[in-house]
């Protein structure tokens, strides 16, 4: 099994990068872990208090259960991926029986700042684009998709992803073994991707 790790920070492309790689490539021999389904779950708390928490601190993963459902997957067991909800803030009961697969794609804001699973990566990629146009980006999607509006996403903006970005996710980058500059759709990129993808798949 090849593991890749896609980090970047919110609004780089991360999903889009995935999508793009995914297009073309054997459905059957390809997955997907998102960090984002590894939120730890807040059923304790009201949903004001959980519009409170700080997302885009590490410790809002429960990186433990995403390394041992890595480990699974390695060993050739399926797993039950939990589904988040973000328009509420927490994880719901549902989850998404995903199986071993010749290769396995994790992507998330945080993938590369925690050691255990920096480990379990075979090649780790880094999605950069500017922090002006990640959050035009975010704003426009969490509005669009995620049930927000525009004074909330600003104002998270402001207290935690910014801070959060510059201290955890921008020095995350120098794990990376590759970086791809995402400010416009960069097809060149996921083309060398997806060609190392081909070759793992054919081995
Ligand atoms: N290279 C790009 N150029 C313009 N828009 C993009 C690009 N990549 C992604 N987007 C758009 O930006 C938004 C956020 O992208 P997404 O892939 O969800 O980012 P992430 O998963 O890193 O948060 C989406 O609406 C997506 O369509
Ligand atoms: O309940 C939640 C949990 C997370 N977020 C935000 O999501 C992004 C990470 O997702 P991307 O798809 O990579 O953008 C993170 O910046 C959190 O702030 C949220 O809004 N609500």
């Amino acid at each position: 099994m090849l593991i890749i790790g896609i980090a970047g920070g919110t609004g780089s492309g991360k999903t889009t990068v995935v999508h793009q790689i995914m297009n073309e490539l054997p459905e059957t021999e390809v997955g997907i872990i998102s960090q984002d389904s590894y939120y730890k779950t807040n059923d304790h708390l009201s949903m004001d208090e959980r519009a409170l928490i700080n997302f885009d601190h590490p410790r809002a993963i429960d990186f433990d259960l995403l390394c041992n459902h890595l480990k699974g997957l390695k060993q050739g067991k399926s797993i039950n991926q939990p589904v988040y909800s973000f328009v509420h803030h927490n994880r719901t009961d549902d989850y998404i029986i995903t199986h071993p697969r010749k290769v396995m794609i994790v992507e998330g804001i945080l993938i590369l700042t925690n050691p255990e699973l920096r480990e379990l990566f075979d090649i780790k990629i880094f999605v950069h684009a500017d922090s002006d146009e990640r959050l035009i980006r975010r704003l426009k999607r969490d509005i669009a998709d995620r049930g927000r509006d525009m004074n909330e996403v600003l104002n998270r903006y402001q207290t935690t992803l910014k801070p959060m970005h510059e201290q955890f996710i921008e020095p995350s980058k120098a794990y990376a073994d590759i970086i791809i500059p995402n400010d416009k759709y960069n097809t060149v990129a996921i083309d060398i991707v997806r060609t190392v993808i081909n070759k793992k798949i054919n081995d």
